[in-house]
């Protein structure tokens, strides 16, 4: 039984200086600080349990994030975590909702990420009292509480909620042998540590040795700066590959809509499997173009990553303007929201296929995409999950990766919470690391 009041929430800043390495580097975000608000909800519970909440920021921007939850706050203290989660649908309506917060969203941005932090930390507190992983409580949910949830508010033209319950049920047939397929294999992942945009061609031929020596099996590729350094570096990656495993490109919104078209003509050769955020995440029809116009080659349009919500991602599945949805666990309203559009894909028949990476991407998202298959999609076709090889060492749960497939996480919790001596180095800008950075750079 979920129980007691939440008496207490703090946010970190916490900052990685992972640009020092060019690690996580695309076509946009050149220098980027893999870095996190996150959240920390206590209780006057004697049980003495805390729900740990993140949402994935970059550098600077985490201390605006910061600030929205802080603004967040006061809808979260004294409340009954059992009132919260009894209504949870009008809870997340609550934060969304709020009518001098919502100006700066609705419902997208800085607010929304803070929204997720919020409720990420709600949705690990929850499991934890229950005493089972996040993916596990959803899948013994009951279809009526599972859709009790979600807001459908902007959806019902394409998913009412009896259609959820009765997605939910029907894939209940089948659900106790899904269940142990995960157990025993894990849930099919790609690799997309080996070929970031700042990686030099030695860095990139060696990782992806190594990766493949580790049983990779599908690689991602940033491109889009420049196409003949793209050219080079997928006929690398192509080559050491070879034919038979899959190449996934991402360009990061670098694209107006024709050239995303022309560029990737150019790239064809190296047979992609899709192109990940070609042009401007806002630009449905843009994507339903360059859809349109790259699938004589092959190449599926990918993307979800920085979707602001579920009414995106209900316009992007309309227009037919993706193959492959990406969604995020950090930048949709948590849990909630993320509920509400793997339902929607499953309507659509399009295979989700998050985005990981980040901080502790990977360790929230693998709860979503396995309580997918075992409850939703009931399929493992056209799917796999993202997996970057960065900063689980700071996570007490971090993710358990065997041949390329993650593996369920037995721990109680949405494996958010982060090792206490981690962010306390990392907290910017008192922490131990940053407190020496900044003054090697005369801060
Ligand atoms: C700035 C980040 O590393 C992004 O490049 C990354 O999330 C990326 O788009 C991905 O798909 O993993
Ligand atoms: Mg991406």
């Amino acid at each position: 039984m979920v129980h007691g009041r939440v008496s207490r929430l703090s946010v970190h800043d916490v900052r990685f200086p992972t640009s020092l390495g060019g690690h996580g580097s695309d076509a946009m975000h050149t220098d980027p600080d893999y870095s996190a608000a996150y959240v920390v909800l206590e209780t006057d519970a004697e049980d003495g349990l805390k729900g740990y909440g993140i949402t994935f920021t970059l550098g600077r921007g985490t201390e605006v994030v910061v600030c929205a939850v802080n603004a967040l706050a006061p809808h979260v203290l004294n409340k009954d975590l059992g009132d919260i989660v009894g209504d949870f649908r009008g809870f997340y309506r609550q934060l969304t909702s709020d009518g001098q917060l919502r100006w700066i969203g609705p419902e997208k941005g800085v607010v929304h990420l803070a929204t997720a932090a919020v409720l990420n930390a709600v949705w690990d507190l929850w499991a934890k009292q229950e005493g089972k992983p996040l993916w596990k409580l959803l899948v013994d949910m009951d279809p009526r509480t599972l859709v009790s949830c979600i807001d459908f508010r902007y959806i019902t033209d394409v998913l009412t909620e009896e259609e959820a319950c009765e997605i939910l049920r029907q894939s209940q047939v089948g659900k106790k042998e899904r269940e142990e397929q995960m157990l025993a294999h894990g849930y099919p992942a790609y690799t997309t540590s080996c070929a970031w945009l700042g990686y030099p061609d030695a860095t990139l031929k060696q990782l992806c040795s190594e990766a493949l020596k580790d049983g990779w099996t599908r690689f991602k590729v940033k491109v889009g700066a420049d196409l003949q350094d793209d050219i080079r570096r997928c006929r690398l990656v192509r080559n050491m590959i070879g034919p038979e495993k899959t190449l996934m490109m991402d360009a990061n919104q670098r694209w107006d809509v024709p050239e995303a078209v022309e560029w990737m003509t150019k790239l064809a050769e190296f047979k992609p499997l899709w192109i990940e955020e070609p042009t401007s995440p806002d630009d449905i029809l843009g994507h339903a173009a360059i859809s349109k116009a790259l699938a004589p080659l092959g190449i599926g349009v990918a993307t979800g990553e920085q979707c602001h919500n579920r009414v995106i991602f209900k316009q992007l599945l309309q227009a037919k303007a993706l193959k492959f949805l990406q969604i995020d666990s950090c930048r949709l309203g948590s849990v909630n929201e993320n509920l509400s559009v793997l339902l929607m894909a499953k309507k659509f028949e399009i295979p989700v296929c998050p985005h990981a990476g980040g901080v502790g991407l990977c360790e929230l998202v693998q709860h979503l995409i396995i309580f997918d298959f075992i409850s939703v999609s009931a399929s493992l076709q056209d799917r796999m999950c993202e997996y970057v090889d960065h900063l689980h060492e700071h996570f007490k749960y971090p993710v358990l990766i065997r041949e390329a497939a993650y593996l369920p996480p037995k721990d109680a919790g949405y494996s958010t919470e982060m090792k206490e001596d981690s962010v306390k180095r990392h907290r910017y800008p008192d922490g131990e690391v940053w407190k020496k950075l900044l003054s090697a750079q005369g801060n």
